[in-house]
Formats: structure tokens, sequence, C-alpha cells
């Protein structure tokens, strides 16, 4: 049985999930170091924001096939370093959006109502209701950074709440932020306009401290920032002073560049600052949603089935992957075919994409035929998740075409690797029952099934040749299960296909390349 560690507090509805296939150790309080010395006994890691999974962690996981974010950031997962290592990491993009939103809101009501603040002060036996007069959102202006999946969901009900909406996002079309409600603006004119500005971005190289001294300057003294998304977004020196000397109206952050959160200069601070313990995504539902969401991708991933939300392969709807794995499978036949009759140095390879899949999605299919091409060197350290790099690294050129007017099949695909000495080319495509067909070879049309053993020869078609061929391998005891000529003129150049029951003996394609009229000839396990 596989075995999965989960080294954040998950739902238990997750871990009932994985325990049908897999044994499941809880462990939340490993230090670094721990971890490090545990991982390589477990096949899948399932984590929250707190586990940080390292270069270190990765390389220790000599097992590891999955790590699963049950949330949405998965900027504490060395995700190159994984990559690299063919491990797929997969997270849950929706199931805590709603939980996210909502807390962001809660923030910025609870900021202009001194919420934490007048609790505090009741309970200490006061009744200060003057010095917690606080102040309306309604008609007030709200700059979203960011419009994601939280950002549209903030954007809806702030607006349902009398708020004029404005919002940067430098990856989203006008009609999108419109259809929201929102004026879609540069991120100068947002921080000089808004009276509430609310944060929904990722913590990326060009995030990092994107709220500064400078730009904390060019804010209203009445602004109120809130940060739900991720630490180092905020410089919280700047912040802790541009509160405390009234630059602005206040803050309330759930998440900091070092969590938890320790010594800071947010501590300090007098003036208006709500914290909360990055709590954005803890909510019942939100837990039982990103729970069931990554337990069940770990799951099929374990079980050798693709998953639904991989950040490190191209994902997938479930729909649209229904209908591309077959293609995958004849990419990655073809692939693997056109590889092993290239032999050594590929310097590009052209995927042409014909008839129905012209019009689909390509990514999966190209990573397919790569996973192909390179598993003769590489075996099974190749991957859908790593075949993209591998094929980088080593300077292989991918040049993808589509042809939606080639019609002999619903849908082929042509591949052609080139050399440096020699161009190879094969094609393939689906019968109805998805079954695979190679349709042609170097451009000679056949009509073969991919077998385990076969044997390719290009040949001069002569009279005798194919008998002599029967003859030799006979003679290594090697029996044909079928065979197909393909040619395109009579007695000029054919490429002969035969399955074989047997791996021939090594020195088979010696002696048949001595064979009169052979111009080459070669092995290719397939399957
Ligand atoms: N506090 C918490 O517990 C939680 C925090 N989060 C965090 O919230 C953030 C947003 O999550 P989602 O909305 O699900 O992500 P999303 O991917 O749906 O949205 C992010 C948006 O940011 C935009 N963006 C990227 N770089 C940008 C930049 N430099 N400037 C402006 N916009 C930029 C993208 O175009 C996208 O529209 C993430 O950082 C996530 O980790 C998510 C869930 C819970
Ligand atoms: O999903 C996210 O990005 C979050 O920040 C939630 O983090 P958590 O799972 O609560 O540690």
């Amino acid at each position: 049985m596989p075995k999965v560690l989960v080294s954040d507090p998950i739902d238990p509805v997750g871990i009932e999930l994985l325990g049908q296939v897999a044994q499941v150790d809880v462990q939340t309080d490993l230090t670094p170091e721990q971890l490090i010395q545990v991982i390589p006994n477990y096949d899948a890691l399932m984590i929250r924001s707190g586990t940080k999974v390292t270069p270190e962690v990765i390389e220790a996981g000599k097992l590891l096939k999955i790590i699963g974010r049950a949330g949405v950031g998965v900027d504490n997962v060395d995700i190159p370093s994984a990559t690299r290592k063919g491990i797929v990491v997969v997270n849950s993009p929706e199931g805590n959006t709603i939980a996210a939103a909502e807390h962001a809101l809660t923030m910025m009501l609870a900021l202009s109502r001194h919420v934490p603040k007048a609790n505090v002060s009741l309970k200490a036996g006061k009744w200060e209701r003057k010095k917690f007069t606080g102040v309306e959102v309604y008609k007030k202006t709200l700059g979203i950074v960011g419009l994601g999946k939280i950002g549209s969901h903030v954007a809806k009900v702030a607006r349902a709440m009398g708020m004029q909406l404005l919002a940067y996002d430098p990856f989203l079309s006008q009609e999108r932020a419109e259809q929201l409600g929102c004026k879609l603006v540069e991120l100068d004119f947002l921080f000089s306009e808004a009276d509430y500005i609310t944060l929904h971005i990722p913590k990326t190289p060009e995030t990092y401290h994107l709220i500064n001294a400078e730009t904390l300057a060019k804010m209203k003294s009445t602004a109120r920032i809130v940060n739900c998304a991720r630490g180092g977004i905020i410089d919280e020196a700047a912040l802790a002073k541009a509160i405390d000397e009234g630059q602005i109206a206040g803050a309330a952050l759930d998440v900091f560049e070092n969590e938890p959160l320790g010594e800071s200069p947010l501590s300090a601070v007098e003036g208006d600052l709500i914290l909360t313990p990055h709590l954005g995504a803890s909510t019942e539902e939100a837990q039982t949603n990103v729970a069931v969401d990554v337990a069940e991708q770990i799951r099929d991933v374990l079980l050798g089935l693709p998953a639904r939300s991989a950040v490190n392969i191209p994902g997938l709807r479930p729909e649209v992957l229904e209908k591309l794995q077959p293609y995958m499978l004849l990419a990655e036949t073809l692939g693997n075919l056109v590889g092993q009759l290239a032999g050594g140095r590929i310097e590009s390879l052209d995927i042409r994409l014909q008839g129905e899949l012209a019009n689909n999605e390509s990514d999966p299919i190209v990573i397919a035929a790569l996973k192909g091409l390179l598993s003769p060197a590489l075996q099974e350290r190749v991957n859908y998740v790593n075949a993209g790099i591998e094929a980088k690294e080593r300077g292989i050129r991918v040049i993808e075409t589509r042809d939606a007017a080639a019609r002999d099949y619903a849908g082929s695909i042509h591949l052609e690797a080139k050399g440096p000495l020699e161009t190879r080319s094969v094609t393939g495509a689906l019968l109805g029952d998805n079954e695979i067909r190679i349709t042609d070879i170097d451009d000679f049309p056949v009509n073969v099934a991919p077998a385990n053993h076969m044997l390719i020869t290009l040949h001069r078609d002569m009279p005798g040749i194919i008998g002599q061929i029967g003859s030799q391998l006979g003679g290594f005891n090697v029996n044909i299960a079928s065979m197909q000529v393909g040619r395109k003129m009579v007695r000029g150049d054919a490429v002969m296909v035969l399955s074989l029951d047997d791996l021939p003996p090594e020195g088979v394609v010696a002696e048949i390349n001595k064979t009169e009229g052979i111009r080459d000839s070669y092995i290719v396990t397939l399957q």
C-alpha cells in the first residue's frame, strides 16, 4: 500500500478518503529536519501553508510522486525542484475562494467599525460609544488589486453594499472587469483614489513589497488596506509607520512575511490595525472542500490516473481530459516510436495535430509526445511533469502545427524528429474504439497496431526479400505475429513492419542489415 504523510491539519474527511487507498500518517508538528528524515518513506505529501517544502525535502523524498496543497497558494512549495524530479504538485484552486473573500470583507467591515477594539474595551468594563464611531463603506471606493477568483467574489459583494469599484489586474480583460462592475485602472490611480484597498494577488517577485513607503505615500489619509492574500506583498515596517504617523487610516492583515508572526513592528502599532493568524481559509466548509479536492487528486495519482488541478503540468477539465486522453496515449506511442527510429540526438520535434485535434487544447498532447520521445533515453525518469523541462534542457526545439483539413481519420498526429544527420517521421490515428494505429512511417503508408516488440526495415521492394527476413528471424527462433509492407511505388523504396512475439536476441539487426536490398533495420519496443 502506498504511504501518505499529512504534515498540516487537514479535515478528517480528506484523511478518510485517502485511507481507502493508502496508509495515512498524520504528523503535524514536524520540524524541518524531522520532515527531511521521514519523507523518504512516503509516496505522497499532503500540506496546507504551514509546511515548507524546500528543495532539500524534495531531494530527500525519493519515493514522492505527488505533493497535495489543500488550499490555493503553493508559494511554500519549491515547484521548480518538484518539476525537475517529476513530482506532480496539485492544489485546490476554488475550494476556499468564498472563505477567503468573506474574510477580506469581514476585515474591511471590522476595521470600519472598530469591532476588535470595541470588544476589548467592553470586556474591560467600559462603555465607550463615542470613541468607536466608525465609517460606512456605502458609496466609498474599493480598489481591488488582483481580480481573480477571490477578488471577483469580493467585487460582487462590495458592489451589493453600494461601493464604487476600481480594479488593477494586468492579466484581465476590460470586458471581464466591466461584467463585475469594476473600472480597470492603473495601480497609481487606484492607490490615490481608493478609500479601501484589498489585495488578492499571488506573492511573486513583481508583487513583493508592492505596498511600501513610496506607494503608501500616494494613498489618502483615510485609506484602509486589507491583505488576505500573502505576506510579503506589504512592507510591514513601512505599514506600521504609515499607520502610526496617520499617513493612512488603518489596515487589516491575515497574512505575514514570516508565519507564525513572532516579533514584528506590527505588534507595537497603536493605531487601527487588525491582525488575524492566517484564517482566510479557515471555515468548516472551505476545509471540507479543499481536503476532499486534494485527497481525491492524491488518490487518483497514486492509482496512476491524472490529477485535475496540477500546477506543474497542463491542467485539464474532466470533459476535455476524457476526450484527449486516448490521443495523449497515441502521442506518447508515436513519440516513443519516432524517438527509437531517430536513435541519437534530436534537435527538433515537429508535432502536427490533424483533423478534429487541430481545434483542441494541444499542451497535453505535446507533453505526451515529448514523454514518449524521451523515454528510450530516460526510461521511467521522464513523466508528464518533467517532459517539457527535460526536452528544453536537451535543446529539443518543439514546433507545433495544425491541419484541420486532414480528414483521413477523425483526428491524427504526425511527428517529425530531426537529428543532425537525418529526419524520421511517423503518423498515427485512433480507430473507432480508440485503438491506436500507426498509419505512416517516413511517409510510407502502413496500418499497424503498436506491439511490444517490432522489427522495422527500410528496404528496396524486390522479390524474395520478405521471405529472407522471415527465415532469418526463424533462425533466431523469433516468431512473427504480423507483417505489413508500405511502399509508394512498385520496386521502389519500402518499409516493412513486423510484430514479433519475442524480443529478438542481439545480433539480429546486424544479420538482417547484411541482406541485399535492406537499407536499415530497427528493433522497436512499444507499450
Ligand atoms: N488568507 C488565506 O487564507 C487565503 C489566501 N489566498 C491567497 O489569495 C490570493 C488570491 O487567490 P485567488 O483569487 O484564488 O487567485 P487567482 O489566481 O484566481 O487570482 C489572482 C489574480 O491576481 C492577478 N495578478 C497576478 N499578478 C498580479 C500583479 N502583479 N498585479 C495585479 N494582479 C495580479 C491574476 O491575474 C489573477 O487574476 C493568492 O495569493 C492566494 O494564495 C487564497 C485562499 C486563502
Ligand atoms: O489557500 C491558501 O492560499 C491559503 O492561504 C490558505 O492557507 P491554509 O490552508 O489555511 O494554511
